[in-house]
């Protein structure tokens, strides 16, 4: 579902963010991407999903390039970032139909999904209102209904259990294991590694811009938890 093929990226006149970078989420996969601040997740995800460019090598979703065909792209990705920037003077429902819009994503299908899952992040009675009324949480619930509201192949999410409630992140884990179980992808990055550790069947970790260890999150792990192979790469390697 998506390939990441020796990508390389560095901002102008800096070191490398990102090093030749391999990586493989295939359809079903939870994959967490973690490692320390600055590691390069947030540069990688956001070459992923087409709003930050790259010149060394290729990134390719259901097979086809993010460089050669971003829109075709674009139609089955979603794409949470850690610190949505939503239409403040919209309300929340606007927001909502004007995503479907851009999806096509048909009367009875939105609405059906929108009342689902505004009842799960419980903000349906808060839809009426003008997003710039809305607290930092609910922004970030109403960013995950627009981008699960096209039921994308796959969903691309940074930092995604930050600023939500305990009930919305469990909502949101529960969400995402039932879309991966619908053959969806799922690719995010996270500094909460027992979160990563729980629902991750793959991960990753990257150490300034270099991939230090991925696979099978019980492969990764081996006996020890999450956090301890973590520190102890992180600090030695
Ligand atoms: N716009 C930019 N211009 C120059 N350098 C940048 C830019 N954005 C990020 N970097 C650098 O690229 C490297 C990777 O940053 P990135 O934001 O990808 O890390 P991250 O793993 O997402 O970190 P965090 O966990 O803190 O969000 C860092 O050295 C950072 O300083």
């Amino acid at each position: 579902m998506l390939t990441i093929k020796h990508f390389t990226k560095r901002y102008k006149g800096g070191k490398k963010a990102v090093d030749d970078l391999n990586l493989i989420v295939e359809a079903g996969d939870i994959y967490g991407f973690i490692g320390h601040n600055g590691a390069g997740k947030t540069t990688t995800i956001r070459s992923v999903v087409g709003v930050l460019e790259f010149e060394e090598g290729d990134i390719e979703i259901n097979g086809i390039s993010v460089k050669k065909d971003p829109v075709a792209c674009k139609k089955i990705t979603a794409y949470i970032p850690d610190n949505p920037d939503l239409y403040d003077h919209l309300t929340g429902i606007q927001y909502l139909n004007f995503i479907s819009d851009l999806y096509s994503v048909s009367k009875s299908d939105r609405e059906s999904l929108i009342r689902q899952y505004g009842d799960a992040f419980q903000i349906t009675a808060n839809l009426g209102d003008l997003i710039s009324s809305y607290s930092h949480g609910m922004k970030q619930k109403l960013a995950i209904i627009s981008a699960l509201i096209h039921q994308p192949k796959l969903l691309v999410l940074d930092e995604p259990f930050v600023g939500l409630d305990p009930k919305a992140a469990h909502t949101l884990k529960t969400i995402m294991a039932d879309l991966c179980s619908k053959g969806s992808a799922i690719f995010f990055s996270t500094h909460v590694l027992d979160v990563a550790e729980k629902l991750c069947n793959k991960i990753a970790i990257i150490k300034a811009g270099k991939l230090l260890k991925q696979g099978r999150t019980e492969d990764v792990k081996g006996d020890s938890s999450l956090e301890d192979v973590f520190l102890e790469l992180i600090d030695h390697d």
